[in-house]
């Protein structure tokens, strides 16, 4: 078990390039895997999540040719060339790893398809629910078998003739959201899917990119089916959950300054933003390019912070930020109350009861509610060992509170970090080593460097 020590931070870099959008690298997978011809992807995030994805493409027919690799990030730069819509039936199992958004996107595409498939994944996505993508699929004429009365994985899926449904989402989630409109490709006429709050909309955005035609209508989102994508190169902006992180260090820092650069600046995801102005921080962005996705610098300068209230429809917005913005709460003065934010406890682990956990072994008070909870800010914080349960957000948000506390504060299980982050604890060093403005930024050992070969033979 890999593990991060953490000490009160010393220094600030003037920057950091967060790697690539997690949501968007799957999609740019998938969307070029089933396209007519080769797109080349950039910034690509190679998080063992996204990567699941590009293995699983290339096992159902896909080729992809690593172009570009950054040292201590992994493969950033790919040409994918596509095998159409109709994918070919996989050798073995899928393995989906820790990822939901690999497994539940992929489930609208097998659900297209003229194969049975099985998609497994590890001890965590194991025990997250699937019936909400099996619902929907089920009802368009799919076969989907899982475990138990959630339907968890692995999952048996058998592609059918695929009939158009209009599908009300019982809960906010772009994933099920996703699984649908991919289904929808392969179903004649109309699928429309409602969603009960609006979600992040990068599948819209790069069906868009691709050349396949959809259509929203308030909250109901259109596909027409049997279209099948154009390929078209795209440039993936830096994920703005992993700059978050960044945020929240920099914002509760009074007198320090920091820019986070090119971050994926699309607004249904820029809610961590939005909550940290509330909570009084002082941030500033310029979009420098669209391309299909905003995107742009972030510049965050420390202050004072306050406790406010996150709910409503503005969760969907915050939903993988709400760890470290949990961690913000307690560095705020007054409290701070995260609530309608249920689909928290059915993430990676239980992120409500993992927070207050180890929001409390620091020294800091929380109530816990079915949907949220409510920090008391203001605490001193003391170092502590924190147990990640696997899940990348924990390890991440409590190494932040950890920049903030006294004493040592141990990350135990700290490898899961590399399901979203590569590299994070090379940006992580960059605020704890103290040298900031002596030494150079060791930012500089990620040089470019052409890869030769294959992603994987076979
Ligand atoms: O569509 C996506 O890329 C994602 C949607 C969200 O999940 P839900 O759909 O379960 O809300 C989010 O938590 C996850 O990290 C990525
Ligand atoms: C919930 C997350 O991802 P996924 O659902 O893809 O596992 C996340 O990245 O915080």
């Amino acid at each position: 078990m890999a593990t991060i020590k953490v000490r009160k931070l010393k220094s600030f870099p003037a920057e950091i390039s967060v790697p690539g959008d997690k949501s968007i690298s799957h999609r740019a997978a998938m969307f070029a895997g089933m396209a007519d011809g080769t797109t080349i992807v950039e910034g690509f995030l190679p998080s063992e999540d996204c990567l699941c994805t590009v293995k699983a493409m290339e096992a159902m027919g896909a080729v992809v040719e690593p172009l570009e690799e950054l040292e201590g990030v992994g493969l950033v730069k790919m040409a994918i060339t596509g095998h159409g819509p109709k994918l070919k039936a996989p050798a073995g199992p899928i393995d989906c790893g820790n990822s939901g958004t690999t497994i539940r996107l992929l489930s609208g595409i097998l659900a297209g398809q003229d194969f049975t498939a099985e998609m497994g994944g590890d001890a965590s996505l194991s025990k997250r629910p699937m019936k909400r993508v099996a619902d929907p699929l089920v009802l368009m004429g799919a076969k989907v078998e899982g475990q138990g009365e959630k339907i968890c994985a692995p999952l048996h899926i058998t592609g059918g003739q695929l009939q158009p449904i209009t599908y009300t989402l019982p809960m906010a989630s772009a994933q099920v959201k996703s699984a649908v409109l991919l289904a929808g490709m392969f179903a004649p006429g109309k699928t429309t899917v409602i969603e009960p709050v609006v979600t992040r909309n990068h599948t819209e955005r790069i069906m868009s990119h691709f050349g396949v035609k959809w259509l929203r209508d308030g909250n109901a989102i259109s596909v027409y089916g049997g279209q099948t994508p154009k390929a078209k190169d795209l440039v993936v902006p830096g994920d703005i959950s992993s700059a978050a992180f960044w945020m929240v260090a920099a914002a509760a820092s009074p007198g320090q300054q920091i820019t986070l650069k090119n971050v994926g600046l699309n607004p249904t995801r820029t809610g961590v933003i939005t909550v940290l102005l509330r909570m009084g921080a002082h941030i500033n962005s310029s979009e420098t390019d669209s391309e299909g996705e905003p995107r742009g610098n972030v510049i965050i300068k420390g202050g004072d912070l306050n406790g406010t209230v996150i709910g409503g429809l503005e969760i969907p917005n915050v939903i993988d930020e709400l760890p470290i913005l949990a961690v913000a709460g307690a560095l705020a003065r007054g409290n701070t109350l995260i609530k309608d934010a249920r689909e928290l406890r059915v993430k990676e682990t239980d992120r409500i009861a993992a927070v207050a956990e180890n929001l409390r072994r620091m020294g800091v008070t929380v109530i816990e509610y079915e949907d949220g909870m409510e920090i008391i800010g203001g605490a001193k914080l003391h170092g502590a060992t924190i147990t990640t349960y696997h899940d990348h957000r924990i390890a991440m948000a409590f190494a932040i509170a950890g920049m903030f506390a006294e004493g040592e504060t141990t990350i135990e299980g700290s490898e899961c970090i590399n399901t979203s982050y590569p590299g994070f604890e090379h940006d992580l060093n960059l605020f704890l080593r103290g040298d900031n403005g002596a030494a150079p930024i060791p930012v500089l050992t990620r040089v470019p460097r052409p890869v030769a070969g294959r992603l994987r033979e076979g």
